[in-house]
């Protein structure tokens, strides 16, 4: 097994080394008005709503959204690996409208996105269950640090010391934004409950209109069961020397309140203590079981 890498500083916000060294061609990505940015904090449901929004642009149709997998289907703005091309690279060459992806914070979003009144849809999940989630996909991530002990990784998130920085000031700053442009805000345990619905609202952010025979396919195909099994959404075509799955599977549980698998009661107090703090005076609210 190889070593971890480190994670490297721009504005405070941990990233990954390799893209701190091409964040000048991060930042001068040309967004276009017609872009839609799928925006998320790492553990969110990116791969969910990606996956939801590439089906409603295929109308449902299931062997289109087959075309290739998942992390190639929407390019990853801040991605970069040379030699394989960034996702500004990619994004460059995609003909629009285009739909991309990001796990950047408000303040490191490139400018141009704030200049050409593009859509956003952001997908945002409970602090618990995201914390855990991270800690899992840290475990089997070999790109990413080694997430230490569970009592260790409580201190990291809680802290931001996590790539792509705090989960608290990620969620904060872009629900602070959502009535300033067009921004259609989710949550992953309203997607949870109520699918159908939630898949509705996606579809009229992106100006679609689909049958509901189309949008009764687009909810079982997008189901967590479907998804697991599904090797062009589970991550399963990833090596083993960058995501070993051997132990946990990138599709994992898929709920909501397995964080009471993990919290003890002292942590979980602790935990809903440090979170009054941090989220003091934001109107967001979440829910932490179903
Ligand atoms: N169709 C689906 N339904 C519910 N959860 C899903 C899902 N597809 C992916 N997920 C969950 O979303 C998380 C991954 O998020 P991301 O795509 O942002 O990395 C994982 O959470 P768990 O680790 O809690 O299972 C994964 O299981
Ligand atoms: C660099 C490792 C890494 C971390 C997070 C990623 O996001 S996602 O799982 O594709 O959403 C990808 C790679």
């Amino acid at each position: 097994m190889g070593t971890r890498p480190t994670l490297r500083e721009v504005e405070r916000i941990p990233l990954q080394a390799s893209t701190v060294d091409n964040w000048s061609q991060i930042q001068g990505f040309e967004a276009r008005p017609d872009d839609l940015l799928i925006c998320t904090y790492p553990k969110s449901g990116t791969t969910w709503i990606q996956e939801i929004v590439d089906m409603i642009e295929q109308q449902g149709d299931v062997e289109k959204c087959q075309r290739t997998i998942i992390q190639h289907r929407h390019p990853f703005l801040e991605w970069a690996r040379p030699p394989q091309p960034s996702g500004v690279e990619k994004a460059n060459l995609m003909p629009p409208p285009r739909i991309l992806r990001t796990h950047l914070p408000v303040q490191l979003l490139p400018p141009s996105f704030w200049e050409v009144n593009c859509k956003f849809l952001y997908v945002a999940r409970n602090a618990k269950d995201c914390m855990v989630s991270y800690y899992h996909f840290q475990r089997i991530n070999q790109m990413l640090p080694d997430p230490g002990t569970w009592e260790e990784y409580f201190e990291s998130f809680t802290n931001g010391k996590v790539s792509w920085g705090s989960w608290y000031d990620h969620v904060k700053g872009w629900w602070e934004l959502k009535d300033k442009c067009q921004m259609l805000f989710l949550f992953y345990e309203d997607i949870k409950r109520d699918p159908r619905h939630e898949i509705q609202k996606v579809m009229q952010f992106m100006g679609k209109n689909l049958d509901e025979t189309v949008l009764d396919t687009i909810v079982e195909e997008t189901s967590f069961e479907k998804m697991k099994a599904n090797p062009m959404t589970n991550r399963s075509t990833v090596p083993r020397f960058i995501l070993d799955q051997s132990t946990c599977s990138f599709m994992r549980k898929g709920t909501v309140g397995d964080w009471k698998n993990h919290f003890t009661v002292v942590q979980n107090e602790r935990f809903d203590e440090i979170y009054r703090k941090k989220m003091e005076g934001s109107s967001i609210h979440f829910c932490t079981e179903l």
